[in-house]
């Protein structure tokens, strides 16, 4: 059911599922990168709400009806949700060019432009206005941290980065990232900083204003933060050390440091809840590797030698607790400004379901994702470093051991398990979204399988 509000009624038949506006649509989605399901055709494009946010801006949430071939990991979602902010104008400024969306040839609109309003500093610095005004405006809740006050007037440009959402910085004070792919529930991306800030956490930014819709389910949709004007990501760091054939030991340990303190602090701040996989971890990771070889052949020779190190998580020593944790740490999650790490995008892995990800899950998995990271950056040259990477690991662990008070590098096993299950993610992530990157975690794989480790 669509939700309306408020909305002349010539736009809102003009949305009507096979009107020219859908049309418009339907080409452009599956082109964004933030759109998820690439690999399967798009059958249907469905409007679940519609909101005038200003005149000639509107805020949609539409269903992406997607069909997909069953596997043994289950069959693929029938289709997603996406938020979409559209102008409408008679005519086009050419500086937006590049957000065109398409013209309305007929209909009630007829002759109209569309384009992504996001992409537009007019709508993007009247959506901040909008978040420093709490209310609601039909299905959609603008909300804020009743202690600080936001400036008017912060000019706001678009983040050029490859992200699975859409980002505006705005007076380089606050960045505004809007999820793309929505799904029922609070954002981890937002429960999860708003929760270490009330532990007094500086590792994370905290949210200062957010927005949700209740309709056609809660959900969360954008999230307001503090941006950190001079940091870099430690992916780029990382690789300028390898060029620059620097070591990078002491950021590797600072940044397990930082991993610690986090995985505290989340302890201290989010009852664990349920486990994710429910004392079934080894079967989880053997299904979720099945299930991978079958997207990817390549992976298939090495499922016994991987299957291994499952077993071996079945009969070894369990480690640390399940907690709430990242998700998807990686080197590209981690920001330095001045001397210190900061973790951003708890997001989580974004092909799980997100109620998933919200459980509670082995901190060793984030500590995997990271050690994979170290191994990702010394490939991204040749030769590649895997001594580099060696280096990198150790440190890491010895500063995550510092502060959490056990070591990672005596969990043998375990870190082998989780790092398996991390490659065969990546696997899948790579031959998904970026097959030219698939010989890096195939690399891993076969050294996990052929070695252990
Ligand atoms: N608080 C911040 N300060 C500075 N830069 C940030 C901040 N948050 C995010 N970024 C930048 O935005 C990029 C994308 O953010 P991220 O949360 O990872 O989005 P996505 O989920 O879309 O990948 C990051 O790689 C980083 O460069
Ligand atoms: O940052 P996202 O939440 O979008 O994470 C996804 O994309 C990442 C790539 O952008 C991907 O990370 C993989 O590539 C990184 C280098 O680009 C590397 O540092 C990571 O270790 C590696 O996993 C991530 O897996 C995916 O979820």
């Amino acid at each position: 059911m669509t939700k309306t509000a408020p909305l002349r009624p010539s736009t809102a038949s003009a949305f009507r599922s096979g009107g020219p506006l859908v049309a418009l649509l339907r080409e452009w989605l599956p082109r964004q990168r933030w759109f998820a399901g690439k690999d399967r055709p798009l059958t249907e494009l469905r409007m679940l709400s519609m909101t005038e946010l200003y005149p000639g801006c509107l805020h949609l949430l539409v269903h992406a009806g997607q069909s997909g071939v069953p596997t043994p990991g289950g069959t693929p979602p029938a289709g997603d949700c996406y938020q979409l902010l559209l102008g409408l104008q008679e005519h086009l400024s050419p500086r937006l060019r590049r957000a065109l969306i398409g013209r309305v040839e007929d209909g009630p609109l007829a002759g109209l432009t569309v384009h992504d309003a996001l992409q537009d500093p007019r709508s993007a610095q009247l959506l901040l206005e909008r978040m420093r005004h709490p209310g609601t405006l039909g299905p959609l809740c603008f909300e804020s941290d009743p202690s600080v006050s936001l400036p008017a007037g912060l000019a706001p440009r678009l983040l050029e980065a490859e992200q699975s959402n859409t980002s505006l910085v705005y007076g380089d004070a606050y960045i505004l990232k809007i999820f793309r792919r929505i799904q029922p529930g609070v954002n981890p991306d937002l429960e999860v900083p708003v929760a270490l800030a009330g532990q007094g956490c500086g590792r994370v930014p905290a949210p200062v204003a957010w927005f949700r819709t209740t309709h056609p389910q809660e959900a969360t949709l954008g999230v307001l933060q503090p941006f950190l004007p001079d940091a870099a990501d430690g992916w780029t760091l990382a690789l300028q050390a390898l060029a620059r054939g620097e070591d990078f030991t002491s950021e590797a340990e600072e940044l397990g440091r930082a991993t610690a303190d986090v995985h505290l602090a989340l302890a201290a701040a989010l009852p664990a809840g349920p486990d994710a996989e429910d004392g079934r971890t080894a079967a989880a990771m053997t299904e979720r590797l099945e299930a991978a070889a079958h997207h990817v052949p390549a992976l298939r020779p090495f499922v016994p030698g991987l299957t291994t190190a499952f077993v071996s998580l079945a009969v070894c020593d369990q480690g640390p607790p399940a907690q709430r944790i990242h998700g998807d740490l990686h080197l590209g999650q981690v920001l330095r400004a001045g001397r210190d790490w900061f973790v951003i995008d708890f997001e989580g892995e974004p092909s799980r379901p997100l109620a998933e990800r919200r459980l509670a899950h082995s901190p060793v998995r984030d500590i995997a994702g990271m050690l994979r990271s170290f191994d990702y950056a010394a490939r991204q040259r040749r030769p590649w470093r895997p001594e580099w990477a060696r280096r990198c690991r150790e440190a890491y662990c010895a500063g995550y051991a510092a502060r959490a008070g056990w070591d990672p590098r005596k969990k043998h096993a375990l870190l082998r398990a989780y790092e398996t299950d991390r490659a065969v993610y990546e696997v899948l992530y790579e031959a998904r979204n970026r097959p030219d990157w698939l010989p890096v975690p195939m690399a891993a794989i076969e050294r996990l399988a052929v070695r252990g480790g």
